[in-house]
């Protein structure tokens, strides 16, 4: 059997179990970050990794933008912690020919969106290689407070999202068609994506019930987090239905469907959390959805408490009550050829 024969999810199943534990894991592998415990409280930790010609390319991203989604994609999942990032440390796999200014430009990215956050990039290594590999490690602070998981989304909470959707999807599919006239916020969102990071521990002070970072895409992750909560989240078309609209004109000069955007998406690395109705929601995170309990025949139960987990070919998440069809999101094996 081969990697590609199986979802990264299956592929996890294999690995995980053959780990060690270790003494002061608080929480292990699944979540958006570990958490340890340290004499006087807890951390998160978390790495993340972009590859060459898999997650971007030298033709379109210049040093400087690989060192920004470098930091951005892990403090996302630092944030998706309710954490404040404190430290990173960055494996750099380079080929012998690469360009010395390059390299300078991805300190210098790591550095744009570290700094002014406080954090420190505080050490690394080095190794020749291929292609260009950019490993991340971040380290944040929880500041006293309990993490907030994937797994804590009850029943009645709603379903909120903070940051852009589709955008960095827009974006790369106009790169990749060579798209004359694609407004620059949307290459940017791409090449630099933006992570609403202060929402994390704000959500977490707000009560957030449950949260992650969109990495993979809306449906894909929202359907992680209900599997993890033991729950159905229903979406609310209405709602999104502005993320679809910013980006129609863009689509349709690539005949494209920006639905498959906002819903399949992902690496906008917005955070998705779930709070207790009625808690008034910290920003920019907005409603758009709500988590159900089971469907009962064919009906949305309102059951209180715990939902029923979704079975495997269940939907675990659906859009206006009905199963969304469309944008299964990305896994790096399962139906990828190389
Ligand atoms: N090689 C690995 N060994 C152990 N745990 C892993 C490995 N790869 C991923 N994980 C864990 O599996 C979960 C899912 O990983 P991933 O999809 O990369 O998370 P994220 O989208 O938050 O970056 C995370 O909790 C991560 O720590
Ligand atoms: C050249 C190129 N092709 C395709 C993509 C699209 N893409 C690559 S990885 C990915 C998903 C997110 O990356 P992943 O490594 O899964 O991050 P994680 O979920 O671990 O945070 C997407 C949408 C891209 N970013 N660049
Ligand atoms: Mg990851
Ligand atoms: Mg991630
Ligand atoms: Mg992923």
């Amino acid at each position: 059997m081969r990697v590609a024969d199986l979802t990264e999810e299956q592929l996890l199943a294999r690995i995980v179990p053959e780990l060690p534990a270790g003494a002061a894991t608080l929480l292990g592998p699944g979540d958006d970050a570990a958490v340890v415990a340290a004499a006087d409280g807890r951390f998160v930790v978390t790495t993340d990794v972009l590859v060459e010609d898999r997650h971007f390319r030298r033709a379109w991203s210049s040093g400087e933008d690989v060192g920004r989604r470098a930091a951005v994609q892990n403090l996302a999942d630092v944030a998706a912690m309710g954490a404040v990032p404190t430290s990173l440390v960055v494996t750099l796999v380079v080929p012998a020919e690469l360009d010395v200014d390059w390299v300078v430009g991805l300190a210098r990215g790591l550095a744009a969106e570290c700094g002014p956050l406080g954090a420190g990039v505080v050490g690394g290594d080095l190794s020749g290689g291929p292609l260009v590999v950019v490993g991340v490690a971040a380290h944040g602070d929880l500041q006293g407070r309990a993490p907030v998981l994937r797994s804590g989304a009850r029943t009645g909470d709603v379903v909120a999202h903070a940051g852009v959707l589709g955008w960095s999807a827009a974006g790369l599919a106009s790169l990749s068609a060579r798209a004359a006239h694609v407004p620059a916020r949307f290459v940017e969102a791409y090449l630099r994506p933006r992570s609403p990071l202060a929402a994390g521990p704000d959500a977490a002070r707000a009560g957030a019930t449950a949260m992650m970072d969109v990495s993979d895409g809306l449906l894909k992750d929202a359907g992680r987090l209900a599997r993890a909560s033991g729950v159905r989240v229903d979406l609310d078309r209405g709602a999104l239905a502005p993320a679809a609209d910013a980006l129609a004109d863009v689509a349709r000069g690539l005949d494209a469907d920006p639905w498959a955007w906002v819903l399949g998406g992902g690496e906008d690395h917005g955070l998705l959390a779930t709070f207790p109705a009625g808690t008034e929601l910290p920003a920019p995170f907005r409603v758009i959805g709500r988590v159900i309990g089971r469907v009962v025949d064919g009906a949305v139960g309102g059951v209180v408490g715990r939902g029923e987990p979704a079975g495997d070919d269940e939907p675990a998440v659906t859009l206006d009550g009905e199963a969304p069809g469309v944008a299964t999101g990305w896994d790096h094996f399962a139906g990828r050829p190389g």
